[in-house]
C-alpha cells in the first residue's frame, strides 16, 4: 500500500491516517447497498480514492476559509479533504453538495462517525444559494464547460477551483475557452498518469 506521504506535501498524524482508513471501511460497508463507487475500484480503493483525493490539498491555500465539494458522491474528494483539514485547519467547514439523497445520507453518517467539520447539502448544485467559497473541488462531475457554470456560481472572486480531470482535459479546456475566460494550471496526478488536477482561477464569462 502506498504511503500518504507519497502524494501529500504536508505531513499528517497517525490519528488522521486512521480516520482515512475508517472512511474506507465505511465505504466498503455501504457500497453494496448504495453503489458509492464502482465496485471494480474497491480492491485498490486506498490509491484510487483516498490518495487520489488527498493530493488536491497540495494545490489549495493553507487554512481555507471555506471549501465546497460539488457532486461529492461517496465523498471524493470532499470527505478525504475534510479528514485532513480536521488536523490542518479545524475551523474550515467543508460543504458537500450531493443531490442523491442516499449518498447524502452516507456523507452525513460518515462525517458524524469521523467527527468531521462538514455540512451536507442534499440538493442540486444549481439550486444551492451561491457559496462564495474560497476553494471548490469536483471529481467526475461534468465536462469542463458545464462544470465552469457551477464554479462561476459558487466560487469567490479570488477563489481557486481544483477540478480532477482525465486524459481528455486538453480538449475540454479548448471547449471551455469558447465560453469562459480563466487562468488554468494543469498539475499532473500522482496516482494516475493520464489524469490532472486543473487549478482554475479568475473565471469570468467571455
Ligand atoms: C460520477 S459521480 C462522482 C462522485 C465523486 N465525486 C467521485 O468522484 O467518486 C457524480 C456525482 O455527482 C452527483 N451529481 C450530479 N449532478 C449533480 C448536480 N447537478 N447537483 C448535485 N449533485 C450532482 C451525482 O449524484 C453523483 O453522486
Amino acid at each position: 500500500m502506498r504511503e500518504l506521504s507519497s502524494v501529500l506535501a504536508g505531513s499528517v498524524s497517525r490519528e488522521t491516517e486512521e480516520r482515512l482508513h475508517e472512511l474506507l471501511a465505511l465505504l466498503r460497508k455501504w457500497n453494496p447497498a448504495i453503489n458509492l463507487v464502482s465496485r471494480s475500484t474497491l480492491d485498490d480503493a486506498w490509491t484510487r480514492h483516498i490518495l487520489d483525493s488527498a493530493q488536491i490539498l497540495n494545490h489549495a491555500p493553507a487554512n481555507p476559509t471555506s471549501w465546497a465539494d460539488l457532486g461529492s458522491g461517496g465523498g471524493f474528494p470532499g470527505l478525504v479533504v475534510a479528514c485532513i483539514l480536521a488536523e490542518w485547519s479545524p475551523e474550515t467547514t467543508v460543504s458537500l453538495i450531493e443531490s442523491d439523497t442516499r449518498k447524502a445520507s452516507f456523507l452525513r453518517r460518515a462525517s458524524g462517525a469521523l467527527s468531521l467539520n462538514t455540512e451536507v447539502l442534499a440538493k442540486r448544485i444549481e439550486d444551492v444559494a451561491p457559496r462564495n467559497a474560497q476553494v471548490l473541488s469536483a471529481r467526475a462531475l461534468a465536462p469542463l464547460p458545464n462544470l465552469l457554470t457551477h464554479v462561476h456560481r459558487h466560487l469567490s472572486a479570488e477563489g481557486t477551483a481544483l477540478l480532477m480531470k482525465g486524459s481528455g482535459h486538453r480538449s475540454e479546456i479548448a471547449d471551455a475557452e469558447r465560453s469562459w475566460h480563466f487562468t488554468c494550471r494543469a498539475h499532473p496526478s500522482k496516482t494516475d498518469p493520464h489524469a490532472v488536477i486543473l487549478q482554475i482561477e479568475e473565471l469570468s464569462n467571455v
